[in-house]
């Protein structure tokens, strides 16, 4: 059974007296425990889809089940494109508000959370409040925040969108620890195409909006061995065809 299953989902909102058509007829699918990237212009829908499928939407055609059910709500875990953490708390405890989201009490939840301090590279770092801490320190709070919430399905809106490159790429790591360590099926949406290639298992391209699937890239290559990959002959033809797929030519980043 699919962690996530879309078939034929069209989204409309009302805009004014007319409709938008933001999603058109997708179909989508992650597998237990797969790391699926979604691509896609600005404004095409990818934030809407994960509203969807996190149950804080619902379609205006279209099925989608999360581990086999139509109940979505409380079964995905998501990161929305601005999360932002609570200044008035400590880091540990806002991390531990996954965990109280998922019925833990407070003393609990914080003391278990701390355990995956280290993991996230955050040893230390416990006591301090979001101020003092950077931007990629605090991305890996809110990135523990979510994966601790317990959930099978894991959504993150452009987790990593605001930091620099070098910055992302530490967190990757961080990304692909608590993806094994959570055993989780993840939904990633980026606008970066490396992002997308360094860490899914698959990709989904989409169009511009109404968002349907130009294409669906798997991606053999382990995660640990991807930065070869991408730099080896399959790697740059694989991404010349997402860029293809996104209306660029041949990685020159001129619409086509
Ligand atoms: N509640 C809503 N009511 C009306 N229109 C909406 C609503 N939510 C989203 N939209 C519209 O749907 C379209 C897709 O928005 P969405 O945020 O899903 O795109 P996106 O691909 O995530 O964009 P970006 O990559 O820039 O974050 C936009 O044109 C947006 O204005």
């Amino acid at each position: 059974m699919p962690a996530v299953s879309l078939r034929g989902v069209v989204k409309r909102f009302r805009v004014g007296s007319g409709g938008l058509t933001v999603l058109d007829g997708l179909d989508l699918q992650v597998r237990q425990g797969e790391f699926v990237g979604l691509v896609g212009p600005s404004g095409c829908g990818k934030s809407t889809l994960l509203h969807v499928v996190a149950g804080l939407e619902e379609p205006s055609a279209g099925s989608i089940e999360v581990d086999g059910s139509c109940e979505r709500l409380g079964r995905v875990a998501l990161m929305p494109q601005k999360d932002l953490l609570l200044p008035w708390k400590r880091a540990v405890d806002n991390a531990a508000l996954g965990l109280r989201s998922a019925g833990l009490d407070g003393r609990q939840a914080a003391r278990e959370a701390a355990g995956y301090f280290p993991l996230f590279g955050l040893a230390g770092f416990e006591r301090s409040y979001p101020s003092t801490l950077s931007g990629g320190e605090r991305q890996r709070v809110a990135l523990l925040r979510t994966f601790l919430a317990g959930r099978r399905v894991v959504a993150l809106d452009e987790p990593l969108g605001a930091l620099d490159w070098i910055t992302r790429r530490s967190l990757h790591r961080w990304l692909l620890h608590a993806w094994q360590r959570f055993d989780a099926a993840i939904l990633l949406v980026t606008h970066d195409v490396d992002e997308a290639l360094l860490l899914s298992d698959r990709v989904y391209v989409l169009t511009p909006r109404p968002a349907r699937v130009a294409d669906e890239v798997g991606i053999e290559a382990p995660q640990s061995e991807r930065e070869g990959y991408l730099a080896s002959q399959e790697g740059v033809t694989l991404r010349n065809r997402i860029l293809r797929a996104l209306g660029l030519r041949d990685g020159q980043g001129v619409p086509s």
